[in-house]
């Protein structure tokens, strides 16, 4: 039995001896910047505030393909190089998911962001044929414009001239999302006092945030005797509450009425989703709804107010966006009602939203690994190795984007000319985001009846203090003031 044992402990010890031996051998064929012993380069990464300059500084004096070592932590390869990413796009068969992504799986199980081969595969095929059929997206749009008008008038009720924009655009994309997705009112916005339910999702976001940077909270063992462990639990007891009352509802309406309705929701149409013959089960729809809201939430309400934020710092950015509104509403500025098609006419503001996704990159890094060994450029890309995809690297590398901090939306005057293996804002094929087209339309929706209401002006003295975590973030908040147009604007 003890023989047995010790067999066991041996090959295990062995095959993991060989498999570092492995990663470390071949990932000397890709360059490094300097690296201190022991701590490799922990000191690149001491400053939040200055961790991703340094990393796309690091990359772009390195040809874009470097390694990290970050502490004991094993290895990993950092990337902002456009050929490399093809490569990798080419290669999507052998290409999984970071094993750090693991962290999201207690709240958002075995959803469309956490999951990898076949089980993705098909659910992806699935969702994706559902939400691009026609007139899905069309028939949100007036949700986005209800909402919307919520919005403008919250900001006509702000007691002040200046406003934390971030926490408004949040409760604003929490109801969004919540309407279309199942068709519930949480009126966050209306109510300005959180419901339990957006209280419990910012909460988890947080413990997600929490084990990123922690060395300790990042092997499970440990993470399940922290505090944090006990706050993830209670508040995806919350969650998962909601959805299961939601859901359970959502199985008696479709026993009565069938797949008769007129108006669906995202989760509707999960629920007709039809995989190999089966249909999602209750615990599959949690899975994706909640991966949904994870993705969406606070990418959509950071990036709208990084784009309030530019162009209250670029007034004649802005006064071109105003006049690409009175031109397209013919000087009916302040009620006029948006629709699919007058979305798509806001050319300009579709360039301002995407030069925003560029400067700002949302979702700074996104972590692949592959299944097998690879071969580029006579180097081996080892199995199971982080390759982390600096997607603020891409975007801020002078070779794709002249003057990269300069803000300028005419970059994207013509589309033919940006690289779409440097230009990432939605990740990468085939996992590109799921909801860039609802984000696109919901982000111009909201802002167009802004600009329309306001003049969005600088708060002096405000510095942005952009900081990475799994969605970018500002730790002073992003201020803006607001100042009501006056009526004549709807006869300029
Ligand atoms: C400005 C807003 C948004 C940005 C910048 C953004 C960005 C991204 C990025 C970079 C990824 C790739 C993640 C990875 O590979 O690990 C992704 C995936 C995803 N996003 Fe978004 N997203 C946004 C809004 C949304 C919205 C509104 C939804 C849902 C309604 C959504 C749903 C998803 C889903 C389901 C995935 C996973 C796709 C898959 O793995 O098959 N996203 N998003």
């Amino acid at each position: 039995m003890y023989f047995f044992l010790f067999c066991i402990v041996t090959l295990v010890l062995m095959w993991f001896i060989t498999h570092l031996h492995n990663i470390y051998n071949h990932l000397k064929e890709f360059p490094a910047p300097p690296i201190v012993p022991v701590l490799g380069h922990v000191f690149d990464y001491v400053d939040p505030k200055k961790a991703l300059s340094i990393l796309t500084n690091n990359l772009v004096n390195h040809g874009g393909v470097i390694r990290q070592y970050i502490g004991p932590r094993k290895p990993s390869l950092a990337t902002a190089n456009r050929d490399f990413l093809q490569f990798l796009c080419r290669h999507s068969k052998y290409i999984g998911k970071a094993k750090y992504y693991r962290y999201l799986k207690p709240w958002l199980g075995e959803g469309l962001l956490t999951s990898d081969g076949h089980q993705w595969l098909s659910r992806r095929k699935a969702l994706t044929s559902s939400f691009t059929q026609s007139g899905v997206l069309r028939n949100f749009v007036g949700v986005f414009e209800e909402k919307s008008d919520q919005l403008i008038k919250e900001i006509n009720d702000l007691s002040s001239d200046k406003a934390n924009v971030h926490l408004i655009m949040k409760r604003f994309t929490l109801d969004v999302f919540c309407e279309t997705a199942m068709r519930v009112s949480l009126s966050s916005l209306a109510n300005s006092a959180d419901s339990n339910y957006a209280i419990s999702i910012e909460s988890v976001c947080e413990v997600i945030q929490n084990r990123m940077t922690s060395f300790m909270k990042n092997f499970d063992f440990f993470f399940q005797f922290s505090s944090d462990c006990t706050r993830e639990k209670k508040n995806l007891a919350v969650i998962d509450g909601m959805l299961h009352k939601i859901i359970k509802a959502k199985h008696q309406e479709r026993r009565q009425i069938g797949n008769a309705k007129e108006r669906k929701d995202m989760l509707d149409l999960m629920m007709e989703v039809d995989i190999e013959g089966k249909t999602l089960s209750s615990s599959e729809l949690r899975a994706h709804v909640n991966s949904f809201t994870f993705a969406g939430y606070d990418t959509t309400s950071s990036a709208m107010s990084l784009v309030l934020y530019e162009i209250a710092e670029n007034p004649s950015i802005q006064e071109k966006l105003l006049e690409e509104q009175m031109q397209i509403f013919s000087g009916k500025l302040n009620n006029a009602s948006v629709t699919y098609e007058i979305l798509h006419k806001m050319a300009y503001l579709d360039m301002v939203i995407k030069e925003t996704l560029r400067l700002h990159t949302i979702v700074p890094c996104i972590g692949k690994r592959a299944t097998k060994d690879l071969q580029y450029e006579g180097k081996t890309v080892p199995a199971m190795l982080n390759i982390n995809i600096c997607i603020h690297a891409f975007h801020h590398n002078p070779n794709y984007f002249p003057e990269p901090d300069k803000f300028n939306p005419e970059r994207f005057a013509d589309e033919t000319k940006i690289d779409p293996f440097a230009y990432i804002p939605f990740g990468v094929k085939p996992r590109q985001c799921l909801g860039k087209e609802f984000a696109m339309l919901e982000m111009k929706c909201a802002l167009s009846k802004i600009i329309r209401n306001f003049q969005v002006v600088k708060v002096p003295d405000f510095q942005l203090d952009l900081r990475p975590k799994l969605v970018l973030f500002s730790a002073n908040g992003i201020w803006v003031g607001f100042k009501k147009r006056s009526v004549t604007d709807e006869n300029v």
